[in-house]
């Protein structure tokens, strides 16, 4: 790709994406989305991105920026206004650590996901998955209140929360956390009415070739 804008390389449930489709949004950088599955042949995701996963933003030159902590720090340097991180070390830190669970929640519901799809599921495996998940909204529903997280100004643990909260209904629907997290339900509900959310809301794939 050699044009003048970034292109983010992107999946319609994908929470790691989403993070920073918001990020975007939210400080005004003009991109192109590319959707794909990145499981399927057809990918072009390990062109840019060794480890093949994607988001993977694409820069005017070719170059593939990828993990999506990386990308959102690189995004805060090179485009600082309007901040997503607090300029205080330490309350950049409480955001990182919030980041740190709500990846962690993510890749847990992945791999419980596609260990659902295997013949012969390991119910111990999923189970550890399943702990993963729920000590991490417990760990959240501690952290929520009627405001934003840190230094009560929206950024990027904001982001982080709102995007997995609304992941799980993508990829665990079943999941019952709105019974038990009553912090956390109106939290996803307050930031899903921001425009960056609003236009980037997840939504299933359809993953057609083997995977597991
Ligand atoms: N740690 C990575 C995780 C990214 C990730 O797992 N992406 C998935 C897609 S999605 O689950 O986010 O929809 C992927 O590309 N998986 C392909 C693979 O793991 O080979 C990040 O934060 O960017």
């Amino acid at each position: 790709m050699l044009n003048d804008m970034y292109e983010l390389i992107s999946a319609t449930p994908s929470p790691y994406a989403r993070k920073v489709r918001i990020a975007l949004i939210e400080k005004g950088i003009a991109f192109t989305l590319r959707t794909e599955v990145p499981w399927h042949a057809d990918t072009a995701t390990p062109a840019y991105n060794p480890l093949e996963k994607l988001p993977v933003l694409v820069l005017p030159d070719g170059q593939g920026i990828y993990e999506s902590r990386f990308i959102l720090e690189w995004l805060e340097v090179h485009y600082p206004d309007p901040p997503l991180l607090p300029r205080d070390p330490v309350l950049a830190l409480q955001a990182r650590q919030i980041e740190v669970i709500c990846d962690g929640i993510c890749d847990a519901t992945v791999l419980l996901f596609f260990e659902r799809r295997r013949e012969a599921p390991s119910a111990p495996w999923m189970a550890r998955q399943r702990r993963k998940i729920d000590g991490g909204l417990s760990a959240l529903e501690r952290l929520a209140g009627p405001g934003f997280l840190v230094d009560d100004r929206f950024g990027l643990a904001d982001i982080c929360v709102g995007t997995v909260l609304r992941y799980l209904t993508v990829r665990y629907p079943d999941h019952p956390w709105r019974d038990t997290h009553s912090g956390l339900v109106a939290m996803s509900g307050r930031l899903e009415t921001r425009a960056s959310f609003a236009a980037s809301v997840p939504v299933p794939q359809s993953i057609v070739e083997a995977v597991v």
